[in-house]
Parts: C-alpha cells; structure tokens; sequence
C-alpha cells in the first residue's frame, strides 16, 4: 500500500514536480601514476529546490557541466540522488521509473530514442507496443502528430536518411504518443535550421497551450526560452543560481542584444544614445543595446536618419548571460537570484 507521501494523493496542481535539496554525487577515479589511482567526488548537483505546476513551461539553461544533464536523468529515473528528496507527480522516479515512464516524454537533442535502421513508422509500432498504447488513442496521436511535425513524407523512410531537423520532429512525435503529462526536453533545436526551429518551437506552443502538457526545457538557445518559457531557472556548478522571468535575467547579467545595420553604402560610425556602436565592417556596422529593451526605438531613429539595406537582431548567448550575472557581483541581483 502507497503513503500519502509516496502516492498520487501527494501532489497537488501547485507542484507537479518536486525538488528538495535534491544532491547526486559521482565517484570518479584517476589514474595518477603507474599503479596508483585517486578516487575523487564530482557534486554534478548539489543541493537543488524548486517546484514546477502542472501545465508550465520552464527554461533549465546553465553553462557545460552545470548539472542540467544529470537533473534530468534523476527526474527519469536513469539515476538515483545521493540525497534530498524528487518527486515527479507524486511518483519517486528512481523506485518507481516503470510507472512514471507512462507519464513522461523525454527528447534528448544529441541522442535519438528512434531505431536507426527502421523507417520512422516502424519504431513508432515498436512504442504502441512497449507503451501499450490502446488503438484509438495511437490512431489519433499519429496523425495529430504527423499533420503539426509535417512528418507525412517521412514515415516510411529509415531513419539513418533523416536529416537532423526531420529526426528530431520523429523524436519528439516518439516522445507523445503516450500522451505524456510532462515533457523533458534536452536540447531540442540543436544543430537546426532556422525553418526547423521554428517549426519546432511552434510545436511546443500549441502542446502545451491545447494539452497542457508540462515542459522543462534545456538548451543553449536564447531565443528557444524567450519563444517559449515565461519562466528560467539557471543551474550552475550543481546548484540553483536563479529562477525567475528572463527579463529579469537580462537585468541581473545586464546582457546586450545586438542589432546588426546593413547601409546602402560606408558611412562613419552610428552615434546614438540608445546604442553602442561596437563594430564597423564596410557598409555593416554593429549597435548593443540593452536586452531587457525593446529594439523598436533604435530601428525608428535608425530608420529615420540614415540609409538603411536590412536590419537584423542578435541575442546574447546564455553563457554570455551567466559570465555577466557573475561579473555583476553579489549584490546584483534581483529578488529571484538564488545563493
Ligand atoms: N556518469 C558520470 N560520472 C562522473 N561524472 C559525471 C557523470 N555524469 C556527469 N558527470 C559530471 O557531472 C557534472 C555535470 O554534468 P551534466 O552532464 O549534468 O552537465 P550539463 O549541465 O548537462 O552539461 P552540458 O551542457 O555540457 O550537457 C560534470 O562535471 C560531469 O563531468
């Protein structure tokens, strides 16, 4: 018999997923002579809260090696916490990862769930099976799937002739056909093109908007949380830095976009007060700007005064983010800064 702590009882629409001073810690071992090894502990997480409600949609970004990785294979079940306590509907994933595999969808952007040499229809047969999936729920899963994810085409071909964007739209139809309450997403538009992306990203949308399926979301991409996730929590060095808006983010790192200027022809360098001119190459020329401002009164002056070509805005990296919500020092912060 479950207990009210371990059951479905448990969890309420407040905290769909639970973290508590959840800590995994790797042994590692290393070769440091010719027959000597020194056993050393990694902290890949290190401590971590936080609470996700049922239906919302969160950005988990942090820098290589920060444990965003790990957290999500503890949300699984792939791995066991060294301590703390993770819920995820109610469900203890690492006692229970059969059970809670019926409730969750995971994408990993680098790896494919799909089965290399199999046209793409086949590994989705192979999941009906593996998730007992009842044949009307399959049938119309399929073609919601085939229809948003444009996949028609690709049904029949292996997917070793996919090419990334194709594979990962299979990755993520693999991920849903169970119906998934929570979605976890590793990386998604990697390695995409801009049409993929956004294809991908509007995908997202109307899953979450229509089924209210729950998604935690890690990535590189700026632009994939902006688009997507009202809310960012930002991992680093195993432990929880900050979680809030990503305009505040941006406040907190004090980061820059970046508009780029192309001119019918070379002009001297754009002097404004809403910009910084950081670079002048031929008749294109780089402007920074605040990116917790809209760009929208800079290209009106721009737009006003001088010839312009196109007009193109670059986000800042997530690592450039971080690095200056580090630089900014510890009393930088927002309210949502964490530690
Ligand atoms: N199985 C393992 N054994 C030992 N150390 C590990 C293992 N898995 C991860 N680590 C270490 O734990 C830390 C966190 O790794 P993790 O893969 O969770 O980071 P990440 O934030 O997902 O990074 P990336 O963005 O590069 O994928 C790293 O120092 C990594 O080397």
């Amino acid at each position: 018999m479950s207990t009210a702590d371990d059951g479905d009882a448990a969890w309420g629409a407040a905290d769909f997923i639970e973290l508590d001073g959840v800590e995994k810690v790797f042994d590692v071992r290393r070769k440091t002579g010719f027959l000597r090894r020194e056993k050393r502990q990694v902290r890949a997480v290190d401590g971590i809260s936080f609470r996700v409600p049922r239906g919302e949609m969160v950005g988990y970004i942090g820098p290589n090696g920060a444990g965003k990785s790990t957290t999500i294979k503890m949300l699984t079940g792939i791995l066991t916490p060294s301590g703390g306590r993770l819920r995820v509907a109610g469900i203890d994933p690492s006692k229970e990862r059969t059970r809670l595999a019926q409730r969750i969808g995971v994408v990993f952007g680098q790896r494919t769930t799909l089965w290399w040499d199999l046209p793409l229809k086949d590994s989705y047969r192979l999941m009906r099976r593996m998730y007992r999936i009842p044949d009307d729920r399959y049938a119309a899963n399929m073609a919601r799937c085939t229809e948003l994810l444009d996949l028609g085409e690709l049904l029949d071909v292996p997917v070793r002739q996919l090419s990334l964007g194709q594979r990962m739209r299979g990755d993520i139809a693999a991920a849903l056909l169970h119906d998934p309450e929570v979605l976890y997403l590793d990386e998604p538009t990697i390695g995409l093109d801009v049409v993929s992306k956004s294809k991908v990203r509007e995908f997202l949308r109307d899953l979450n908007a229509e089924r209210g399926t729950t998604v935690l979301l890690t990535t590189h991409d700026l632009t994939d949380i902006e688009q997507l996730c009202k809310r960012v929590m930002v991992i680093d060095h195993g432990r929880l830095v900050y979680d809030g808006a990503l305009a505040g983010l941006h406040e907190v790192g004090e980061s820059e976009r970046t508009l780029v200027v192309d001119l019918e022809r070379e002009l001297p360098p754009i002097r404004t007060p809403l910009a910084r001119n950081v670079k002048v190459e031929g008749p294109r020329q780089w402007l920074a700007f605040p990116a917790s401002v809209s760009a929208a009164p800079l290209v009106a002056e721009l737009a006003s005064a001088y010839p312009l070509l196109d007009l193109s805005v670059r986000e800042p990296d997530i690592e450039a983010v971080i690095a200056k919500m580090y630089a900014g020092g510890a009393d930088a912060g927002t309210g949502a800064r964490i530690g």
